[in-house]
């Protein structure tokens, strides 16, 4: 499978180093906003780094986009129209129904598929089972520190209580996971972010109520040095649903 990063960063260096030495996938095209950070990536893995998206969508089987939401905004349209599938980071833009709608049309009329990792967060795989009846509640409640959240704060700090919908509007960057949820509930998910001085990792807890019973799932991720808002789980989710391509065993939902 031939794969093109869209967006240079933090989770996209993580990815394509553990792809290196793997046959099955060959992460060859990389485009950035910044120039430098596409032909960094490109010279490691021996790769191409192109000026537009254009120039590798004839190329590859899949587009992995790990930019921003804005970035997904822009660009998944013209992927999917062009059949290749997409792997989505910046899930928080399908928040936005009508967008979400699209790409699935878009997705169904061009037999694309797109693909959201569990990124950061845990419970995924429950909540999946779950609502196959009816959930009732879902909430998360994310505590990052100040760096990952880029506020100078003595003491912890509520700074948002709200629906998820809102919460992605006003920290793009920072709690796609809570669109994740979102989608795999069906609802617009109760969030809380909490900015705590006392905290170095991205901390997530999930409570789940339904048919089923109820769950509770925390995760204390360690952030990316490079990135302190990103959880090194979240390059690892995608680097393991991409390597499910080829196994012919899947364990979970
Ligand atoms: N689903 C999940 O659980 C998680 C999702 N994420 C999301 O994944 C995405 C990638 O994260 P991460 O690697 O940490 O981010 P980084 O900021 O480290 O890297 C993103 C790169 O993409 C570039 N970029 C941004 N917008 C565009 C664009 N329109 N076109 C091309 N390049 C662009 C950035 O450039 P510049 O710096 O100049 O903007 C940057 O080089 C983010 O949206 C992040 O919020 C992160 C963690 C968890
Ligand atoms: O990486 C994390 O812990 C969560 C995150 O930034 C996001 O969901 O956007």
């Amino acid at each position: 499978m031939i794969v093109g990063i869209l967006g240079c960063g933090a989770i996209a260096n993580t990815i394509v180093n553990e792809f290196l030495s793997d046959d099955g996938i060959d992460i060859k095209y990389f485009y950035d906003t910044d120039i430098e950070r596409a032909e960094n990536l490109a010279q490691i893995s021996n790769g191409i780094a192109v000026l537009e998206m254009d120039e590798m969508l004839d190329n590859v089987d899949l587009v992995l986009e790990s930019a921003s939401p804005i970035a997904l905004k822009v660009h998944a349209l013209n992927i999917i129209e062009n059949g290749k599938d997409l792997m989505v980071m910046s899930v928080g833009a399908l928040m936005d129904k009508e967008f979400r709608q699209k790409i699935h049309k878009a997705a169904q009329a061009n037999n694309a598929k797109v693909y959201a990792p569990s990124g950061a967060i845990v419970g995924l795989d429950g909540i999946k089972a779950a609502s196959i009846g009816k959930i009732k509640k879902a909430s998360l409640t994310t505590r990052k520190s100040p760096k990952s959240l880029g506020r100078e704060v003595e003491e912890e700090e509520i700074l948002f209580e709200g629906k998820a919908s809102e919460a992605v509007e006003r920290f793009p960057v920072n709690i796609n996971v809570a669109a994740s949820l979102s989608i795999a509930c069906n609802m617009d998910i109760d969030v809380k972010i909490i900015v705590d001085p006392k905290v170095d990792r991205n901390v997530h807890e999930v409570l789940v109520q339904g048919d089923f019973g109820e769950f509770r799932s925390s995760s204390e991720n360690v952030p990316f040095a490079a990135n302190p808002k990103t959880s090194m789980l979240a390059a690892f989710s995608a680097i393991k649903l991409l390597k499910s391509f080829s196994e012919c065993f899947s364990v979970g939902t």
